[in-house]
């Protein structure tokens, strides 16, 4: 029922709390993002790779200091149905002229949900939709810097003046620290607006538009745009990195939905973004990337636990519009997970199973610790992200009978059953790929090769990331709509510094040789390389491209080098694009997929040849 008129005192006092802690959490969020500037200008890419982590446990810690206030001025726990009703009101009309009202929205859920029992959740208490718009919200303070920022050419229809456009736009972000030679950059990018658009008529209502602020993540910034000509309008980024002297150079030139997509998927770390208002710049990036759900845009901008109610709410609209049932997933079963999924909507839901065999010696916290270290650390583009939620209510009408019995079996513990609702207390939601096994089943010959180069492409980007997968058999990646194949079984992970890479001993002995046993000592950190291929290469087919491409991933001395690479301090390069966009190596570039600073280094010795670095290396010839 609707309160007739809002006559609890304290109602108003609760809800000003709350914004108070909601306005606490956006104001040291938007500080460190903003931050993130200064750390890439100095370089400081450990303290980068820090921040996004720690950026990461902010709201939980906002969140909780919130509810213990509201308990302990309020005795919130204890509060009518009424006074919290009125709350939300309050807290309604308090939010007309914020900012950041769908985030405010979702904080004040997190908060009561804390502290009311679940049976409220669906009631007028929470906002299960938005209540406050975010459509057309600006900032009219005149200090106060748009959203994106619109140039045009100095007259209309014409490329007169485009060069100096460019530059004026990447100028504008006033990096502090000076680029190697922008106007080289920016004649690169002429040459790929040439590529992209060829001898195209100008429109009059020709402009670029880019977002005011630059995304950040690990080494790289990112301006992110789009091109308006006509009807037509083409998604752009455009990273910035330091060279190996710490100038700036931009890298490439990044356009279309696919690229953008690449860039912004959830097998990468969020992004680091100073924004005021989050819901413009969704909705400019929505503009670009019109498939990917608002969700998946507010996790990119680190803002995922909202990410995560929006995930909710558009999972309840597609439950109210499918009919199909949740089922065991395809591929082979967990040991330590139970998998399902609804055909219909492509994600997997992950239930920690309550025992496990006895060759996995882990326990439920270990699991949950693995899972966390994945969505703090850097995902490089192969390892997916995952949404962790506790008490989800399914409707158990939908759900086959195998399944039930299966998660009745094996996780009994996080399962409870009422009139029509399934409960399980604790599940993990990532997206649904291919698993690789069954991929490479499926796969004509060409497939079978791409797979495999990418499985090892894969390992080696984690590799760098200081990440050791532990369990490396094929089943327990993914293939992704892009092709990408992306790791997703964590309970065995380690960083890769903490492992020690082995040879397997000489035999000492005729007997030691001929035993099938492992005869020599193993530390509970040892791994031995070399004894992969038997549980990898079985099929002739995949061995022969493996060995082709990655049989260095048989040798402990690979693993091993990265380590001591990575113990020395070293912060990989991580590209999300294809190396043939890189402004400095082809498409027909020796290279392929290797290091910026290995690359660097070929360069110069090529530049110390016969013809130069920039024949060499296939510089774009401008
Ligand atoms: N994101 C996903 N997309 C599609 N299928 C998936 C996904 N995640 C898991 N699966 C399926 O569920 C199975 C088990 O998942 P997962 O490997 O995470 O469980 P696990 O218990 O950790 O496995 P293991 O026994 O290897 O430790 C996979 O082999 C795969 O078939």
């Amino acid at each position: 029922m609707f309160p007739r008129a809002l006559d609890d005192t304290r109602a108003f006092d609760i809800a000003r709390t709350l914004l108070d802690g909601f306005n606490l959490h956006y104001r040291l969020f938007r500080e460190t993002s903003a931050a993130a500037k200064q750390r890439f200008e100095a370089g400081d890419w450990h303290g980068q790779q820090k921040a996004q982590a720690l950026r990461i446990e902010f709201y939980d810690k906002r969140v909780d200091e919130a509810a213990e206030r509201l308990e302990h001025e309020f005795g919130a726990s204890q509060l009518s149905k009424d006074t919290w009703q009125q709350v939300k009101l309050h807290y309604i009309g308090l939010l007309t002229d914020h900012h950041q009202p769908e985030l405010a929205e979702t904080f004040f859920n997190s908060v009561t949900t804390k502290i009311l029992h679940r049976s409220y959740f669906r009631n007028d208490f929470i906002f299960v939709r938005p209540a406050v718009s975010t459509e057309y919200i600006e900032n009219d303070e005149p200090a106060a810097a748009p959203t994106y920022r619109a140039y045009y050419p100095s007259r209309p229809g014409s490329t007169d003046g485009l060069r100096e456009m460019l530059l004026r736009i990447v100028d504008n972000y006033q990096l502090q620290r000076e680029f190697e030679d922008l106007g080289r950059d920016v004649d690169y990018l002429m040459n790929a607006l040439r590529g992209r658009f060829g001898e195209i008529r100008l429109r009059a209502n020709f402009q670029i538009q880019v977002l005011s602020s630059l995304f950040f993540r690990n080494k790289g910034a990112y301006i992110v745009g789009k091109v308006i000509n006509g009807f037509t309008e083409t998604p752009f980024a455009l990273p910035v990195l330091h060279n190996r002297h710490h100038r700036l150079v931009i890298d490439a030139a990044l356009f279309g939905e696919d690229d953008l997509l690449m860039l912004f998927s959830f097998a990468r770390a969020y992004f680091m973004v100073e924004m005021e208002i989050p819901s413009a710049y969704v909705q400019f990036l929505r503009s670009l990337m019109p498939r990917k759900p608002r969700a998946e845009l507010y996790n990119a901008l680190g803002l995922q636990k909202h990410g995560k109610n929006l995930f909710y709410r558009d999972f309840l609209y597609h439950l109210r519009h499918s009919s199909d049932k949740f089922r065991i997933a395809p591929g082979i079963k967990g040991m330590v997970m139970l998998v399902f999924d609804l055909p219909s909507f492509p994600f997997v839901f992950k239930v920690i199973k309550d025992f496990y065999p006895p060759q996995k010696d882990t326990t439920r916290e270990q699991i949950q610790s693995k899972y966390l270290l994945v969505k703090t650390h850097d995902r490089v583009g192969r390892m997916a992200d995952t949404l962790e939620y506790s008490n989800v209510a399914f409707p158990r009408h939908r759900f086959e009978d195998e399944l039930v019995a299966e998660l009745k079996h094996f996780c009994p513990s996080l399962i409870e059953e009422d009139a029509s609702n399934l409960v399980i207390r604790h599940v993990y939601i990532e997206r649904r790929m291919i698993p690789l096994n069954i991929y490479l089943q499926e796969a004509t010959p060409e497939q079978l090769e791409h797979a495999v180069i990418e499985y090892g492409n894969a390992i080696k980007d984690l590799v760098r990331a200081n990440i050791f997968p532990g369990d490396m058999l094929w089943k327990n990646f993914g293939v992704t709509r892009h092709g990408k194949v992306v790791f997703y079984d964590y309970d065995e992970i380690e960083y890769l510094t903490d492992c020690n890479f082995r040879k397997v001993p000489q035999a000492r002995t005729e007997e030691d040789e001929m035993s099938g046993e492992v005869w020599y000592t193993v530390g509970p950190r040892d791994v031995f390389p070399e004894t992969f291929g038997p549980f990898l290469l079985g099929n002739p087919q995949v061995r022969e491209v493996f060995m082709k491409h990655h049989a260095d991933l048989l040798d402990a001395e690979f693993w091993q080098g990265h380590k001591e690479r990575i113990g020395a301090g070293h912060v990989h390069d991580v590209f999300p694009y294809e190396p043939h966009k890189r402004f400095r190596l082809h498409s027909y570039s020796p290279f392929g997929s290797i290091l910026e600073s290995e690359a660097l280094a070929m360069l110069d010795a090529a530049a110390h040849s016969p013809g130069g670095a920039a024949q060499a290396a296939g510089f774009n010839p401008i």
